[in-house]
């Protein structure tokens, strides 16, 4: 990991019809760490991943990303920049299999024309093997290979999540945003998912920013932590740092969530 900022969020605000979802919240990931968004239900963390990858546009404030500052990231740019994301209700195509999930994640990496494709010629063919190598390479890492071709929507829900984070993982992201990635699971499958998302990070470098309610998962995985309330900043540091921070502490560690 080194302490350059892939990403710095610069008094970014947000509202939705007048009612304030994020007040001027500033901070900075370093490329290869991993940052953890906490807070109470409604506290604006998915807003802010909103932003992150440009669904949100802000009213206020600066996003600084690859050493680039723009006051807003378009959802496209983001994607070819290397910003991928998976969501708090999984957004995967439930009637399709695994790996034509996976795949869906190497679209951006798709050169040939659709007439190429359509009629297999030119780039196609090469590209077609390329993108199936791809996939199944994330297909291995993740160790789905034995459901690779079911549905989607016969897996159990924790085996779901773990397709969408290899379909995240199929565009071969540079920062991956991942909403709640063991929400609903049991304690082994959280145990596999952060094992799984520590690999990644060591495995490919990425940075990857989460959400996350299980204290006990932050505390073990992340290296940053950042506190989110009613939309404000009330911590940033080490998860030591936040652990004892009284803010932190009265707002959030000390509340059954
Ligand atoms: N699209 C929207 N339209 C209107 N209000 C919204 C919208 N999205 C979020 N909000 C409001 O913004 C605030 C922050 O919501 P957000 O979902 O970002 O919080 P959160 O910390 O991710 O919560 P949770 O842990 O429950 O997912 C909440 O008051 C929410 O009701």
């Amino acid at each position: 990991m080194n302490a350059t900022p892939l990403l710095q969020l610069e008094h970014i605000s947000l509202s939705f019809k007048g009612v304030k979802a994020i007040t001027d919240i500033s901070f900075s990931v370093n490329e290869g760490e991993i940052c953890a968004l906490i807070g109470p239900n409604g506290a604006g963390k998915s807003s802010l991943l909103n932003v992150i990858n440009g669904v949100y546009q802000p009213d206020q404030g600066t996003i600084c990303y690859a050493g680039a500052s723009r006051h807003r990231m378009r959802p496209h740019d983001a994607a070819v920049q290397g910003i991928a994301r998976t969501f708090q209700n999984i957004a995967l195509f439930k009637g399709m299999s695994v790996l034509d999930n996976v795949l869906t994640g190497r679209n951006l990496h798709q050169r040939s024309s659709w007439v190429e494709q359509a009629f297999n010629v030119g780039r196609a063919p090469d590209e077609a093997t390329e993108q199936r190598r791809k996939a199944e390479q994330v297909i291995e890492f993740l160790r789905i290979q034995p459901w690779r071709h079911q549905l989607v929507g016969n897996l159990p829900y924790g085996l779901q999540k773990r397709v969408e984070l290899a379909r995240a993982l199929a565009a071969e992201p540079r920062l991956l945003l991942l909403d709640e990635p063991m929400a609903g699971m049991n304690r082994q499958e959280k145990d596999d998912m952060s094992r799984f998302i520590l690999d990644t990070q060591r495995e490919f470098g990425t940075t990857i920013v989460l959400i996350e309610h299980d204290i006990g998962v932050v505390m073990n995985l992340s290296q940053h932590v950042v506190v989110l309330d009613y939309g404000k900043k009330i911590g940033d540091g080490t998860p030591e740092q936040v652990r004892v921070n009284p803010d932190v502490i009265a707002a959030y560690l000390g509340t059954t969530h």
